[in-house]
């Protein structure tokens, strides 16, 4: 990570984080948190229910549980979690990625539980990983899956967070927005490689990302094509260029029914 060519909202997310994990852990110790990590029972498998979904056909859908976003203000008013997870396993999600970062995305651990407790599926922690102490806290809040963002990471410091989360079992999605990252993120042990839309810089959203980079992710690898999908023409462009999963969050939050919009998506491929 090279702090001169990052962009301002993810410099400044970074440096809010370091201060939230520092409060956290001086609230709760570093061994406390790993404890609560080993009780937390089995994890889910996140990356074999992408892969079952694609191999029964269908879509691998993460669906995305997020109150609001830098770029789209506000998006769900009254917001359910429970209500969500449900709606989204009845769709035929395979997984569920749940913001728990609060100063911009308004989401907490508390919606990531109540989540997970209210299906089956796996669950993926959406924050901002900078510090082995979030991982253990993600599998302690029940979260089976991490999302390494390489923009925001050094590789030894994406290898020590990969570390962690191999040994406690959970699955790693490491995110890419441009080739120099993919090909960072292909030094990782990870099978998932998420591909994101979304320029930080600018906040749009552009399919032509994935587009010029899921062809160059190696077939041991799974592309995950994220941010941006709007509708079933979307996810049958994505999955045109080998994107058979993907993870959406705003269209279908802004839909009063959820379920339906998931479904569509998940027959789209
Ligand atoms: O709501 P969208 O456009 O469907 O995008 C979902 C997801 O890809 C997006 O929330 C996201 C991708 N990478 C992130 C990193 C941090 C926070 C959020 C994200």
């Amino acid at each position: 990570m090279n702090a001169d060519t990052l962009p301002d909202t993810l410099l400044r997310i970074l440096a809010d984080k370091e201060v939230e994990v520092r409060e956290r852990a001086a609230a709760t110790p570093l061994g406390e948190m790993e404890k609560r990590a080993q009780d937390a029972g089995k994890p889910r498998d996140f990356t074999g229910a992408l892969c079952n979904a694609v191999a029964e056909g269908r879509i691998g859908l993460i669906a995305e549980i997020k109150k609001a976003s830098p770029s789209g203000g506000l998006i769900r008013e009254p917001f359910d979690p429970a209500g969500l997870a449900k709606a989204y396993e009845a769709a035929g999600a395979a997984c569920l990625s749940v913001l728990t970062d609060a100063p911009y995305f308004q989401g907490t651990p508390a919606d990531l539980v109540t989540a997970r407790s209210s299906c089956a599926l796996p669950v993926l922690r959406k924050d901002f990983m900078i510090d082995p102490y979030q991982v253990f806290e993600a599998r302690a809040m029940g979260a089976d899956c991490i999302l390494l963002i390489m923009a925001a990471l050094s590789d030894a410091q994406a290898r020590e967070l990969e570390d962690v989360a191999r040994g406690l079992d959970m699955s790693v999605l490491a995110e890419v927005h441009d080739q120099r990252e993919l090909e960072r993120a292909l030094g990782l042990h990870t099978r998932l490689i998420g591909i994101n839309n979304r320029n930080l810089r600018s906040l749009r959203t552009d399919l032509a990302t994935a587009e010029a980079l899921v062809p160059m992710v190696p077939a041991d690898r799974i592309p995950v094509a994220e941010s941006g999908l709007r509708d079933p023409e979307d996810v049958r462009r994505m999955a045109a260029v080998g994107a058979r999963c993907i993870l959406v969050g705003e269209h279908l939050l802004r839909q009063a029914d959820v379920t339906e919009a998931a479904r569509a998506m998940v027959q789209a491929g």
